[in-house]
């Protein structure tokens, strides 16, 4: 016979809402209670036994190869000349090319008939006449990355295939399935500049993250507290990857044993590094600058762009990260989803302004209040004393 366990504070909240009335008979709130242990023991076995191995397998592959197109791109733009870095288009080709790779190996390694997939890119304006340029260089570069990957072998993409690959990107997500969330590369204004950037892939299932996958090709190895760029043999390029229950690891992009990560344990806020957007017009730096003296952070904040910081968070390069976009920006699940989750496995808390988890089962976008904080469950509290108190202070001076 098969036993089950479930804890009392499982029960205790499924019974508190129940409608308990007077008249409600003892036995009847017994069979009541064996068929919610019965309930909750199939909720407990169906999460625990769940492995998304295979998908986290497949996610790491398309991100890597994905992270290649990407890096391929960014040296050509690094290398060419004034007018040409002006030009916008390499930007676009990496983001699609990113994209349709991705898409591609996910539906070529796992059962593509279920597939959905939640991205930022859509094939519209290469669809266009004026795009067919673009569009040529987008499936050249797809097909030189997919075949550098022995396991593909050389049956080259046409442009239908590129167009139609894009544009598995536009499923709406939501609560109930399995959903991929893509952001091909997040931060295009550090790929530009030559810095960081990510690309992030997240596995959605029943509304929750279950898989987060960030390639980030310009992040060091070692923290980028101590990172030397002038020293030649520092290593940088990473692959953070987290699976729900099961941590939260970083690798070197080209494939180095991966090490399991943790988030800093430091209690005492006046020795926390914090993070924050490269880009003003991306966070307000003078609410984080404001949260930072309330809470007696010494060292300057560390702006770098992209889910990168999530990622350096979670190997304790610092102990906060905070985002604060400008009023009307609405947060995209794809700008969080793999962050959150490579941070909550590494022992982090990712929050709103209020303190609420973050929730991506409501579409593309994130409904939140105010804005993103993240640190490690001891200095939370602090952290959204500090926060409240500085969002009332900016609120009065309106
Ligand atoms: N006006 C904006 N405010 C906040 N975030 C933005 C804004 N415009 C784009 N972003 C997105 O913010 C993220 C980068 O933030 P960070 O400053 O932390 O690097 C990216 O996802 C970027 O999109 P994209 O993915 O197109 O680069
Ligand atoms: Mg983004
Ligand atoms: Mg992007
Ligand atoms: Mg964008």
């Amino acid at each position: 016979m098969a036993t089950f366990t479930v804890s009392s504070g499982t029960i205790n909240s499924l019974t508190r809402t129940l409608p308990l009335t007077k008249n409600t008979k003892p036995h009847s709130l017994f069979s009541l209670s064996i068929s919610l242990t019965l309930k909750a023991s199939k909720f407990t076995l169906r999460a625990s036994s769940m492995s998304y191995d295979k998908q986290l397998a497949a996610a790491k592959k398309a991100a890597s190869l994905a992270a290649r197109l990407c890096q391929k791109v960014q040296k050509a733009l690094l290398q060419a000349d004034v007018q040409s870095k002006s030009d916008k288009s390499p930007v676009t080709v990496a983001d699609y090319g990113s994209q349709a790779v991705v898409s591609v190996v996910l539906q070529k390694e796992l059962d593509s008939a279920s597939f959905s997939l939640v991205a930022e890119e859509d094939s519209g304006d290469l669809r266009k006449e004026e795009g067919k340029e673009t569009l040529q260089r987008i499936m050249k570069l797809v097909n030189e990355t997919l075949t550098s990957d022995e396991t593909y072998g050389n049956a080259p993409l046409s442009e239908e295939d590129v167009l139609a690959a894009i544009d598995s990107g536009r499923s709406v997500g939501g609560p109930s399935g399995q959903h991929w969330v893509l952001d091909p590369i997040d931060g295009t204004k550090g790929f530009v500049r030559g810095d960081q950037y990510a690309i992030a892939l997240a596995l959605l299932d029943e509304g929750k993250a279950v898989l987060g996958v960030l390639a980030c090709p310009n992040l060091p190895l070692s923290s980028v507290a101590s990172h030397n760029p002038q020293d030649p043999q520092e290593k940088v390029g990473c692959l953070f990857y987290a699976q729900v229950g099961s941590g939260t690891y970083m690798q070197s992009l080209d494939g180095s044993t991966p090490i399991k990560v943790h988030v800093t344990d430091l209690d005492n806020p006046e020795e926390a590094a914090f993070f924050e957007s490269f880009e003003a017009a991306h966070s307000l730096h003078d609410l984080s600058s404001s949260i930072a003296k309330k809470l007696g952070v010494r060292a300057p904040p560390v702006r770098i762009d992209s889910q990168a910081k999530y990622g350096a968070l979670s190997r304790g390069d610092g102990a906060i990260y905070l985002r604060f976009p400008h009023k009307g920006y609405r947060e995209k699940i794809w700008d969080h989803a793999a962050g959150y989750l490579v941070v909550a496995e590494a022992g982090g808390v990712v929050s709103d302004a209020a303190g609420n988890p973050l929730d991506f089962s409501r579409g593309r976008y994130l409904d939140l209040h105010e804005g993103i904080i993240v640190t490690n469950q001891k200095l939370m509290p602090a952290l959204l004393k500090a926060v409240k108190e500085s969002l009332n202070e900016k609120a009065s001076s309106l």
